[in-house]
């Protein structure tokens, strides 16, 4: 598990080890250099004579980057340091001009940015150090004037990534660690300066990096959508933080969701292991209902049960005979896959299916006095968003994509839009569950939960994955997860987003199982479904 804390939590975790005396920039200072001098290693034969470039601002994070560039001047390596403010790191300038680095003061000669930005983007590496976690807003003055001119010199907001990464880095949204031929390897330090450090929001412009080096623990905006897309390979470099409190964002790895899954013993049966009660597809998307059961049936479910018009059911059970249509216990439902998203009720394109939906709902809710079936967990994707009550149960895992949560946002008051929850994916989604009490999981290359207690980010699909009945494949996949945990998710409001997160790992892997690297279709990342739990499970 990769768990970031917020600037005010590793600050105040900094605190008492600064008091203490402990050398937090010096630690983290040469973890920086010591990594740069790898990946320069790694890029180049010769570490002596390569040319650095630093970015370097008014705070401590320009202090860490002086200081790294000092180690990197001893080592042979051509420093330049670009100060974009009129005061920077004392001791770190004094560093550096003390190791035989050179110093081109911005600040004093704005206008010269394009002129400074042609000579950083003819080094071999730049570390950016112009703003970490003291950064407010978008990047200002000539510090922005300078990365506008440089991602305009070099395209490096669009570096091309591949999707390598190493035992000690964290995959990430853009994946690797290849810059293209012909400009600067680009290390952001502790952070890609300009990012919503706390939000992951990308206010103003942004130089997108190869790799970040991040010191003590990793920050929010390093694993939230959008920004996650310009961190490159993020390293987290220990200096001996150990903030208190639980963490604001989480990214669950492969063994973690490995140990939580639930693998059944000699005395389980098919009611033991959950049943999946589906309320999808309709005359018009038939194959919605066919790529949910799928998937559901493909990640270990004991049962599905199938409610839906009978042509429709048909076709579930030509693609899958084990899919039952007959009523009985559910453990948890899947409502709205392939189910208009219009609230009329007399909409024959429904199918019968919004009924179908509510009534499903109301079991899953608990609602239902001489019921045995509810309270269960439920999945709420698509046409089952609009049958939602005022407010539902944190086992509802509500699974919007970024215009189906606008949706849903507008409908309870919000004027937003899609494009708005695309800029601040973590915001909305957090919103939404503030408004619906339901576990909100935001689909999207990087996928968003947000429930009871903090939020989740996965990064673990492909951009091949943005294919039609993916997400209905999603939420099979999460159905099944939560069915066989349906009594804990229920009792425990904080595990249905857990379990969300895992399902969005679950998915992400199989699309990559399905065809490493190239296209895949909805239905072979519910094929891949079984291999990929299997690899899961050998992780253990
Ligand atoms: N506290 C410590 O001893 C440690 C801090 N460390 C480093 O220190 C960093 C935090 O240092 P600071 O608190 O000095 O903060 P920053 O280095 O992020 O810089 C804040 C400064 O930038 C200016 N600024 C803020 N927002 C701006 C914007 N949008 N555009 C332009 N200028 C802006 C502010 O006026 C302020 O002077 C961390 O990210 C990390 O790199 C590490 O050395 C570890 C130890
Ligand atoms: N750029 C992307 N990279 C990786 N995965 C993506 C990307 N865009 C979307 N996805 C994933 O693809 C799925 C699409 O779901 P959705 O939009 O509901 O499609 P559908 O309704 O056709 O099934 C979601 O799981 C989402 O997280
Ligand atoms: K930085």
């Amino acid at each position: 598990m990769i768990s970031a804390w917020s600037a005010d939590d590793v600050r105040a975790a900094e605190e008492p080890l600064l008091a203490a005396g402990a050398p937090l920039m010096a630690r983290a200072s040469f973890a920086l250099a010591t990594q740069v001098l790898a990946d320069l290693r790694a890029r180049r034969r010769h570490v002596r004579g390569a040319r650095a470039a630093l970015l370097v601002g008014a705070g401590n994070n320009g202090g860490d980057t002086l200081h790294a560039g000092a180690v990197l001047a001893r080592r042979g390596v051509a420093v330049t340091a670009v100060l974009t403010a009129e005061r920077v790191h004392g001791e770190g300038l004094a560093a550096l001009r003390g190791a035989g680095g050179r110093v081109v003061e911005l600040a004093a000669a704005p206008d010269r940015a394009p002129a400074v930005a042609a000579e950083v983007s003819a080094a071999d590496v730049v570390l950016d150090g112009l703003l970490g976690i003291g950064a407010r807003g978008a990047l200002r003055g000539p510090a922005a004037d300078l990365v506008t001119e440089l991602t305009a010199v070099v395209g490096m907001e669009s570096a091309e990534h591949d999707r390598s990464g190493s035992a000690d880095s964290i995959p990430t949204a853009a994946g690797g660690v290849t810059a293209g031929a012909g400009r600067p390897w680009v290390v952001a330090v502790d952070l890609p300066s300009g990012i919503g450090v706390d939000d992951g929001t990308l206010p103003g412009p942004v130089l997108a990096a190869d790799r970040t080096v991040t010191f003590g623990v990793a920050k929010p905006g390093l694993l939230l959508p959008p920004a996650a897309r310009v961190v490159g390979e993020v390293t987290v470099v220990d200096i001996g933080l150990e903030p208190v409190g639980p963490p604001a964002v989480r990214r669950l790895e492969a063994a973690d969701v490995a140990v939580s899954w639930p693998v059944p013993g000699p005395s389980d049966h098919k009611y033991t292991r959950g049943l999946v009660g589906l309320v999808a597809g309709t005359a018009t998307y038939p194959g919605a209902a066919v790529l949910a059961a799928s998937a559901a049936v493909r990640t270990g479910t004991g049962m599905v049960r199938y409610r839906g018009s009978e042509p429709v059911a048909r076709t579930v059970l030509a693609a899958r005979p084990e899919v039952v249509t007959a009523t009985g216990r559910v453990q948890a439902w899947v409502v709205g896959p392939g189910v208009p998203t219009t609230r009329d009720r007399d909409d024959p394109a429904d199918d019968g299916q919004h009924d179908r939906g509510r009534g499903a709902l109301a079991v899953a809710r608990g609602d239902l006095p001489g019921m045995p079936y509810g309270p269960v967990p439920a999945v709420v994707d698509a046409g089952g968003l609009p049958l939602l009550g005022e407010t539902s149960p944190p086992w509802f895992v509500l699974t919007p994509h970024a215009g189906e949560l606008a949706g849903l946002l507008r409908s309870r008051g919000e004027d937003v839009h899609r494009d708005d929850v695309e800029a601040a994916p973590l915001r909305w989604a957090r919103r939404a569950h503030e408004l619906t009490g339901a576990t909100v999981l935001l689909k999207g290359g990087v996928t968003v939960v947000a429930g009871t207690e903090g939020a989740w980010a996965q990064a673990d699909a492909p951009g091949w994955l943005a294919t039609a009945g993916a997400g209905d494949v999603l939420a099979g996949i999460l159905g099944t997860m939560l069915a066989a945990r349906a009594t804990d998710v229920v009792e425990r409001p904080a595990l249905a987003a857990e379990v969300a997160a895992a399902a969005a790992l679950v998915h992400g892997s199989a699309a990559e199982r399905a065809n490493p690297g190239g296209p895949v279709a909805a239905l072979d990342v519910a094929e891949a479904v079984p291999g990929t739990v299997s690899t899961l499970l050998g992780l253990r």
